[in-house]
């Protein structure tokens, strides 16, 4: 008898589990396919007469997720834009997004349809302190949102409520330049956003709740430790709000456990912070930072609308994700460009020297006299906006240069391409601040191509504030000290951290103390 030796039927078992393993995950697959098409690729009821702008060659069943997840969306969006037109819809499984890469079409939009686009529709896990429901980010375009917008218009970010805080931007803008001037003695290197990141971080602390770094609790310190896990839950976050809906079907809490452990720790340093000033304020009665005003707001019988613990929590954490790093990567940006462009620095040191003179250190009163300084900032805004995507949804269905969109159709601006534009920009990828040294004409005409801070109702209501500390801190980086970069050239890939576009590779240098720039003492 013809025997087959020991090892062929070995080699047979081991097919067999192989072939049934690859079957059953075939089959698992299959099922999951299935189960996709039924929850995400089921055709959407047409809403009569819609029709959307044309849709780029995407991958089966995803569409072109793979594009949202890749490192620098805003990036591949750009390069999907250039090939295929200003105004595209791309898909997520079966969910239509509009996506508008020019100035004209995003013009339109915030000309015509502002209101129908001042919702995001975008809420990740709704008792999140994080991006949930309670915040003003995600709020819908509604009562809590108008007295939000309101309030920090007019209490909190006022000129006078400003003024009032102007003191602690000088202290904390002097002590950024102590240490920077204590790394010049020492000769050590600086990693910019670092520094810039202690100067904000600590800045907005106090203004908001009168903490900061120095304090022996640590509080600010914490703050600003959970804003950075924060950050780096922001993938996870979108994910789960896109997918939220449909995985809810399947009973799957995507990252939830994740988020609500960030959330639960803000909410009790937060809750305690709150409770000291609750009590402070029913003995002085006195008002001294953003926290209290909030609370008199709360405890307002006659507020317009009756906002909750909650929303003021959540406020705060917003106020640190939403305000801190934006201006520090745009600290980075734009010192990065700076010494790129030694003309560039040169004209601005010489401007800064004849405004401000050689005995004191800049201080943020000096920044309306400085144009060049303001220009500088806005250019290095127009290069590097942190936030490159806007994303909102159009409430109801409307005509877009002869489309017709549905209504809860998500919508995404990218402010970077529109800032890069070449049917709107001369030579838009240059470092040229002169552009911005403009007649009001110009100015008006620059407005509507220039979104760092989106655009209409739903804009940034911090522009002010950003420009003050990111103009400040740029300010004391080239009045008082020359750049020794490492490796002689700045690399300016990019990358993105948590939520915002910031340096592949953080700007590293050496500060060298200008002699006339050693001995400032405080403004104050
Ligand atoms: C360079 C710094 C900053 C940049 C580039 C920036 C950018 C942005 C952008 C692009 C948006 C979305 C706007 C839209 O959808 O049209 C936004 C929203 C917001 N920003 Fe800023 N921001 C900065 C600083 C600040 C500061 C300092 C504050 C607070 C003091 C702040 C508070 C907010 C708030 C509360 C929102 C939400 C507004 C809403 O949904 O109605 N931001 N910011």
């Amino acid at each position: 008898m013809f025997h087959l030796p020991l090892h062929f039927w070995d080699t047979m078992a081991t097919m067999i589990l192989v072939d049934f393993q690859t079957c059953f995950i075939l089959i698992l697959l299959c099922f999951f396919s299935l189960l996709c098409y039924s929850l995400f690729f089921k055709k959407q009821k047409n809403s009569p007469g819609y029709d959307l702008p044309l849709s780029p060659p995407s991958l089966p069943i995803i569409g072109h997720l793979h594009l949202l997840l890749s490192s620098l969306t805003h990036k591949s969006l750009q390069k999907l834009s250039s090939k295929y037109g200003p105004l595209l819809h791309i898909r997520i499984f079966n969910v239509p997004i509009i996506l508008v890469s020019s100035a004209s079409v995003a013009y339109e939009i915030f000309k015509s349809h502002d209101v129908n686009v001042s919702s995001r529709g975008v809420a990740a896990i709704d008792e999140s302190l994080v991006f949930g429901s309670s915040g003003i980010i995600h709020a819908p375009y509604g009562d809590y949102w108008k007295f939000m917008k309101k309030f920090i218009a007019t209490k909190l970010l006022r000129p006078d409520a400003l003024e009032r805080s102007r003191g602690i931007r000088a202290e904390e803008l002097h002590r950024f330049y102590s240490s920077l001037l204590d790394k010049a003695r020492k000769n050590e290197s600086v990693e910019i956003s670092k520094e810039a990141m202690k100067f904000i971080n600590n800045t907005l602390c106090r203004m908001s709740m009168g903490r900061s770094f120095s304090e022996e609790n640590g509080e600010a310190e914490r703050v600003r430790g959970l804003v950075v896990e924060s950050y780096n839950l922001t993938k996870k976050m979108f994910l789960a709000s896109l997918l939220r809906r449909p995985l809810k079907k399947l009973g799957i809490p995507l990252f939830k456990k994740e988020i609500m452990s960030v959330s639960d720790r803000l909410d009790e340093l937060l809750e305690s912070i709150l409770v000291e000033h609750r009590e402070e304020l029913d003995m002085n009665h006195q008002d001294k930072d953003m926290m209290d005003v909030l609370l008199a707001a709360y405890r307002d019988e006659e507020a317009e609308y009756k906002i909750t613990m909650n929303q003021i929590k959540a406020f705060f954490v917003e106020l640190f994700v939403g305000a801190t790093d934006t201006s520090v990567q745009t600290t980075q940006w734009t010192m990065a460009e700076i010494i790129s462009n030694p003309n560039v620095l040169e004209r601005l040191r010489e401007e800064i020297d004849s405004a401000v003179g050689s005995s004191r250190l800049i201080q943020e009163t000096d920044l309306p006299n400085l144009p060049y300084l303001q220009a500088v900032v806005k250019e290095g805004l127009r290069l590097h906006p942190p936030g490159p995507l806007l994303v909102r949804t159009f409430q109801e269905r409307c005509e877009i240069k002869g489309y017709y969109i549905p209504e809860k159709t998500r919508l995404v601006i990218n402010a970077y391409a529109v800032m890069r534009d070449p049917d709107s920009w001369e030579d838009p990828d240059e470092f040229k601040p002169e552009r911005f040294l403009s007649t009001k004409e110009e100015e008006k005409e620059l407005v509507l191509k220039y979104l760092p801070f989106g655009g209409g109702r739903r804009g940034c209501p911090g522009g002010n504030l950003s420009q003050i500390f990111v103009g400040t801190a740029i300010g004391v980086m080239v009045q008082c000290f020359e750049w020794k970069i490492e490796g002689g050239k700045v690399n300016m890939e990019e990358g993105f951290e948590g939520m915002n576009l910031s340096m592949a590779h953080p700007l590293k240098c050496v500060p060298v103390a200008r002699p006339q720039t050693l001995s400032f003492t405080s403004n104050l």
